[in-house]
């Protein structure tokens, strides 16, 4: 699990941290680590350093001096390193001096360099990057490293509202902050120098979790388990006009348990044929007992979808909530009504869904997706899982995830359907919900980098990666679920 933090947190930390540290200590720790990236960058793109050229885009703050100083220890190791200040009146003094005292160069453009280290702006940024800047940036055709975040993005939202940088490699400082997991597209790899931040820093804002917190959350049946104590989940999903949304995540949900799995719903038969070990019926009301539903998925939004959410919610089990589920409750709130107040719900909605719910009750998807699915988490009791590029998981304590997608290729029909029906069995074998959307998220992700390798990939081809996915997760935690 890595943790998150606002800017707001970091800066009070680093005041604290600075009140006891020598004068412009931070400064050249966090400087050294930028230069010793780009310098295996630079190795990497031209096999050396001695004589590769490097620009820096300096701009008026510390992030601009954490530039120089980098420019400084690469000038002296031979590398050719030239300064553009942005706001030459305002460039960081100390840094400035030692970059021209090691040999570093100022120039008025960016020259032909192999590398550009973005020092435009960092933790005080605000907004898109000013015209200057945007100009420069936009000629660059080498690959970037950002210093502690790519200028021009929101460090507490990733919101991108004009020109911005989009770096190869960012190197942060103390602690990630929220523009690390929101907008990785823009982050490219994150790398984290440590500068001893970690007692001053309070409990995270968000979390991110990693391959062995998804291995040591999965439940492993024991000896004395049988097919209904590790909980049967229950799908009531699908139509006469969408009977692959319930084939697909009914599927998801038994690759994801090794308990059972049931059907409720129209596309009975289709499921069988597809999976015949799941226990299909035609209705809710005839399914049996289930320890989790999922309700939604190619539902329909008729008077047949009401019924069918409406029968879900009175069993009282943990729920999530789903496509055409959402666009229900979204129309007809009254549904609400028939939901057991101790059973938790997952919503699951994308951007368009989000706005549907949530807008009538006055909460707007704006540029922070934090905030927004914190708020309808918190008004409707319920974990919000909000869809994108990076998925943000909101419980209605406050407790929240996010999920970075490595690539685009989850974007494709039917991969949500995939999404619910892991979310569905993690909460049949008896997880937190939140945690439950938050491992499915994760898991989701790896079946994609698993199943597509660089091309485009069906959601029946992420479905069938779940099980090597659930390995890879697994494989990480020695011994079953053994964690501290
Ligand atoms: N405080 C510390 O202990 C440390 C800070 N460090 C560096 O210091 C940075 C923060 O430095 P500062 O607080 O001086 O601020 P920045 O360097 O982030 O920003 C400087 C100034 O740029 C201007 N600005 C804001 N948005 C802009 C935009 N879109 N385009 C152009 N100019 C814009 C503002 O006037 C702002 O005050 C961190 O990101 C990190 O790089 C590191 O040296 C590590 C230690
Ligand atoms: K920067």
């Amino acid at each position: 699990m890595l943790g998150v933090w606002t800017t707001e947190q970091v800066r009070a930390a680093e005041d604290r941290l600075l009140a006891r540290t020598p004068d412009g200590a931070l400064m050249r720790k966090a400087a050294f680590g930028v230069a010793t990236v780009a310098a295996a960058m630079l190795r990497d793109l031209t096999g050396g350093t001695a004589g590769r050229r490097v620009t820096l885009l300096v701009g008026a703050g510390n992030n601009g001096g954490d530039a120089l100083w980098a420019g400084a220890t690469l000038a002296r190791r031979a590398v050719a390193v030239t300064a553009v200040l942005l706001s030459p009146d305002r460039a960081h003094v100390e840094g400035l001096a030692a970059f021209r005292k090691a040999g570093g160069r100022v120039a008025a453009d960016l020259g032909d360099p192999d590398l550009v280290i973005d020092g435009i702006v960092g933790l005080s940024a605000r907004g898109p990057l000013r015209p200057a800047a945007a100009a420069l940036v936009e000629r660059v055709e080498v690959p970037i490293l950002a210093v502690d975040l790519p200028s021009g993005v929101d460090p507490d939202t990733g919101a991108v509202d004009g020109p911005a940088v989009r770096a190869d490699v960012t190197v942060t400082f103390g602690a990630r902050k929220p523009v690390h997991v929101l907008n990785t597209a823009h982050c490219g790899e994150v790398r984290l120098v440590d500068l001893g931040l970690a007692p001053e820093l309070p409990d995270p804002d968000l979390i991110t979790l990693e391959a062995d917190d998804v291995g040591f959350a999965w439940r492993v049946p024991g000896p004395s388990d049988d097919k209904y104590t590790q909980g049967v989940t229950g799908i009531a999903a699908g139509s006469s006009t969408y009977p692959g949304a319930a084939v697909l995540s009914t599927g998801a949900a038994v690759l994801a348990t090794s308990g059972m799995v049931r059907y409720a719903g129209w596309a009975a038969d289709h499921v069988r044929d597809r999976w015949p070990e799941v226990v299909a019926t035609g209705t809710v009301e005839d399914a049996g007992r289930v320890q989790a539903w999922v309700v939604g998925p190619g539902l329909g939004t008729g008077q047949t979808g009401r019924d069918v959410l409406t029968a879900v919610f009175s069993d009282g089990v943990p729920t999530c909530v789903d496509a055409d589920g959402i666009t229900l409750l979204a129309a007809t709130p009254a549904l609400w009504d028939a939901r057991d107040p101790d059973a938790p719900v997952v919503l699951t909605p994308h951007a368009g869904e989000f706005a549907r719910i949530a807008e009538p009750l006055g909460i707007t998807l704006g540029a922070d997706r934090v905030a927004a699915a914190r708020a309808l988490a918190k008004r409707l009791d319920a974990v919000v899982l909000l869809k994108g590029n990076a998925t943000v998981v909101a419980a209605p304590d406050g407790r929240t995830l996010v999920n970075a997608a490595t690539s685009s290729w989850l974007a494709t029909a039917g991969s949500g359907d995939v999404l619910t029906g892991l979310i569905g069995a993690l909460l049949a074998s008896g997880l937190d919900p939140w945690l439950a959307a938050g491992c499915a998220a994760w898991l989701h992700v790896r079946s994609a980098e698993l199943a597509a390798h660089d091309a485009p990939v069906p959601a029946s081809l992420i479905q069938q990666a779940i099980p090597a996915a659930i390995r890879a997760a697994r494989n990480l935690v020695a011994d079953g679920p053994v964690k501290p």
